[in-house]
């Protein structure tokens, strides 16, 4: 195989953070301390590139950026006022140095740099025919594909090659290019994934998420919107482009439920007041006869503290985490992901025992988190434990950038409401409804034609075709019909 099938990867990744500077001196140092602030979207490995008018500069590394961009030497050898950067948790291609963003190649128009947070759908069939045609693989990773189809692209300008290009992929992108020429910042038509400018003194900023710029002391301008590209050739020359045909926006509704950072604001609402109304929506669903309410920390919090405010059971610390443990939702391997959830929770007995305790978690992927804080209340002398959950069941695997597991590791895809209770052992266990996820968006309900969002690993609705994945799919039948006549 060419590159990674999502499907064929064990582990539960999240997904990227991208960050770039436009006319600033130091770019590269703000750029670290923008990705510091992702962090939380890729762990596994870091990347800056920037450009001083003549020669571009990168350093990658496996790790966190802290560690890898803390030093004088990295930031100094990254000269220039244009910058940009990456932290990854892949979804196509493995973990190796080759593909760790932003990548980079020499192209006929000059050196062109790329970071992209999000997933191709069509990655494998592109890169095929590619490879048919001689183009030369340096990474596995799904976003070499663009450059590529800019390199081979029969237009004569770079932006149209660009454009060539993009509307040749399918699936989840928001990338930041940066090329002799200046910076362009572009979505996918649907918006799957964010992207936010911002502007510190003369400078422009393109982020992930608005917490990335208020790490630097950025100003939010407004989102890149779905299907525009932002190009950025002088701080007087910042032009907008729409070369798509307009379709309604399907931004990552996922990003409200766990992704983002609650101190963020994604397409004018803040993360934190939306993940509160889910856990209000929650409560007025899945009301329970209990004395504490208790968040799962980090994620569960908010929604934790919507649930306690409208059912008026009391909000308390009945679960204490280490801070020195990163998200074990993104622990690779099963065994340290175990291990992870262990050292990251604690029971805060002196609180629990005696008590019907309701615990709320944003979301249960393979069940690990639940099972053991199930346990954990239990063993603390809990009379009654019972699980509300901020989201619906995760019955299906994502293709956009979140390396969710494949669909027979998800357990609200193996079990259903009932089975999952038993399995996690809990009194009860309740998810709030898709439309009880629409509503905490102010919507009245989830629309059934045309949703204002992807909601896909909720639904199945997936709003861009996958190439990949049918192709796999009926390669997979074939050769199940192959075996049976042979
Ligand atoms: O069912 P599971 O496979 O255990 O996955 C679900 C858990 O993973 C996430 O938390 P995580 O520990 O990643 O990070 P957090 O501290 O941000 O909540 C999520 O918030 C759930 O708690
Ligand atoms: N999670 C992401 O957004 C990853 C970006 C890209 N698909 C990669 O694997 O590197
Ligand atoms: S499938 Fe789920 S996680 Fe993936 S983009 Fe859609 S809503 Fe987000
Ligand atoms: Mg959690």
């Amino acid at each position: 195989m060419l590159t990674t099938n999502p499907l064929d990867d064990d582990k539960l990744h999240e997904e990227c953070g991208i960050f770039g500077v436009y006319g600033s001196d130091g770019a590269a140092a703000l750029v670290a301390l923008g990705l510091h602030a992702l962090q939380h979207r890729g762990q596994e490995a870091a990347g800056i590139t920037s450009y001083d008018g003549h020669d571009f500069h990168t350093h990658r590394a496996t790790g966190h950026v802290a560690g890898n961009f803390d030093r004088d030497d990295v930031i100094g050898s990254l000269r220039g006022q244009i910058a940009c950067g990456h932290v990854r948790y892949a979804t196509t291609g493995d973990t190796a140095l080759r593909n760790v963003q932003p990548l980079y190649a020499e192209l006929a128009s000059g050196g062109f740099a790329i970071a992209h947070n999000g997933n191709l759908s069509n990655a494998m069939r592109l890169r095929r025919d590619l490879v048919r045609r001689g183009s030369i693989f340096q990474s596995t990773s799904d976003t070499e594909t663009i450059i590529h189809l800019v390199a081979t692209s029969s237009y004569r300008t770079f932006v149209d090659k660009f454009i060539d290009a993009l509307k040749q992929v399918e699936g989840a992108y928001s990338l930041i290019v940066m090329t002799p020429e200046g910076m362009i910042a572009c979505r996918d038509p649907l918006g799957i994934r964010p992207l936010v400018m911002g502007k510190l003194g003369e400078s422009i900023i393109f982020a992930s998420e608005t917490v990335a710029l208020d790490v630097v002391g950025a100003e939010f301008i407004r989102s890149v919107e779905p299907g525009e590209l932002v190009i950025v050739k002088g701080l007087e020359d910042i032009t907008s482009h729409r070369p798509f045909a307009p379709v309604a926006p399907r931004p990552c509704i996922f990003e409200y439920v766990y992704f983002s950072r609650p101190d963020s604001i994604s397409e004018e609402r803040s993360v934190y007041s939306v993940r509160k109304e889910i856990g209000a929506q929650l409560a007025i669903e899945a009301p329970v006869d209990a004395d504490l309410v208790i968040p799962v920390p980090d994620s569960g919090v908010p929604a934790a503290i919507g649930y306690a405010q409208q059912s008026g059971i009391p909000f308390e610390l009945g679960i204490i985490r280490s801070h020195y443990v990163g998200r074990t939702f993104i622990q690779p391997g099963d065994k340290v992901r175990h291990l992870g959830v262990k050292l990251k929770h604690n029971a805060n007995r002196a609180l629990i025992k005696g008590k019907r305790v309701v615990l709320i978690d944003d979301s249960i992927v393979r069940g690990t988190t639940s099972l053991k804080i199930v346990q954990m209340m239990r063993e603390a002398g809990a009379a009654e434990v019972h699980m509300r959950i901020a989201s619906p069941p995760t019955r299906h695997s994502c293709f956009y950038g979140v390396d969710t597991p494949e669909r027979a590791k998800l357990l609200a895809a193996k079990l259903d409401v009932p089975g999952m209770s038993e399995f996690i052992h809990a009194d009860s266990l309740a998810f709030v409804s898709i439309d009880g996820l629409y509503k905490a968006l102010g919507e009245p309900r989830r629309a059934d034609i045309r949703p204002s969002h992807c909601d896909a690993c909720f639904t199945g609705d997936y709003p861009t075709t996958l190439t990949d994945q049918d192709e796999a799919v009926s390669i997979d039948q074939f050769a199940m019909l192959a075996e049976r006549v042979g």
